[in-house]
């Protein structure tokens, strides 16, 4: 089943305290954003890719993309304030009717044999995430103070890809414009129409690059999977 992916390339990196763009990171010998384009770029079912980007990233970004011979045709949109404002941007792009990957690019590890299931679950349901059992127990507090602990068996570490209809999406977005609301993923605009949305196990390699320390797992998954090949 073919589907086009929006990879929401366009944040600021605050946490990662780089003082450039997490993306523009080389772990492996490769940018971080190269390493995640490479595994669209190899799917043969990608028709279509959406980068989101900071227009101050774009001639640094399109230089890499030639010198690591990415050939796929590859949309670039303005990203926005927001990582929503970024795909939503992004989602305003994308032609068509089918299946759209909604990915981060700051998760460089996503495998391709994840993306199958990801992909006919969407098409089945009509959104479909990918997600992880938690391993911590989760608790909510007010200021220090624990008010509640979570049933840990229900819970999931939601992930992306993150899989829709193209046309669920841009009617979420285009909602969550309208009241103002702000997310921390699609998944949770697409629930806000009603529409059942459902998980599909990932992996827990597909981390997402956000602080300093997750480049030191960066460097053991990229280690383990060479001395896999
Ligand atoms: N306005 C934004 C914010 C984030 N992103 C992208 O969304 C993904 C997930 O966001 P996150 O990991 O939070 O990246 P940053 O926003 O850059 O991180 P921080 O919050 O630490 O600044 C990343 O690929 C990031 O580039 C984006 O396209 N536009
Ligand atoms: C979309 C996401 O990766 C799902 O876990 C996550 O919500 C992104 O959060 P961020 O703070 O924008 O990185």
């Amino acid at each position: 089943m073919d589907y086009q992916v929006i990879l929401p390339a366009a944040g600021q990196g605050k946490r990662m305290g780089a003082g450039k763009n997490k993306l523009l990171l080389v772990i492996g010998e490769i940018p971080v954003f190269i390493h995640t384009l490479r595994v669209f770029e190899n799917d043969s079912e990608c028709t279509g890719i959406y980068l989101a980007i900071n227009p101050q990233d774009e001639e640094e970004m399109r230089v890499l993309l030639k010198e690591h011979n990415i050939t796929k045709v590859i949309e670039m949109v303005p990203g926005g304030e927001e990582r929503q404002h970024s795909v939503y941007n992004a989602v305003k792009a994308v032609a068509g009717e089918g299946i759209v990957l909604v990915h981060d690019a700051a998760r460089p590890f996503i495998s391709q044999d994840l993306l199958r299931p990801l992909v006919k679950m969407a098409e089945e349901k009509g959104a479909a995430v990918l997600a992880v059992p938690l391993k911590d127990t989760v608790k909510k507090a007010d200021g220090n103070l624990i008010t509640e602990t979570l049933e840990r068996s229900c819970l999931w570490a939601v992930q992306t890809p993150q899989a829709f209809r193209i046309p669920v999406l841009l009617e979420a977005h285009q909602k969550a414009e309208v009241e103002r609301f702000l997310g921390t993923d699609d998944a949770s605009l697409v629930e806000r129409l009603g529409k059942e949305v459902v998980i599909v196990e990932g992996s827990y390699d597909n981390i997402k690059l956000t602080t300093p320390e997750d480049l030191y797992f960066a460097e053991a998954i990229i280690k383990k999977t060479k001395n896999q090949q």
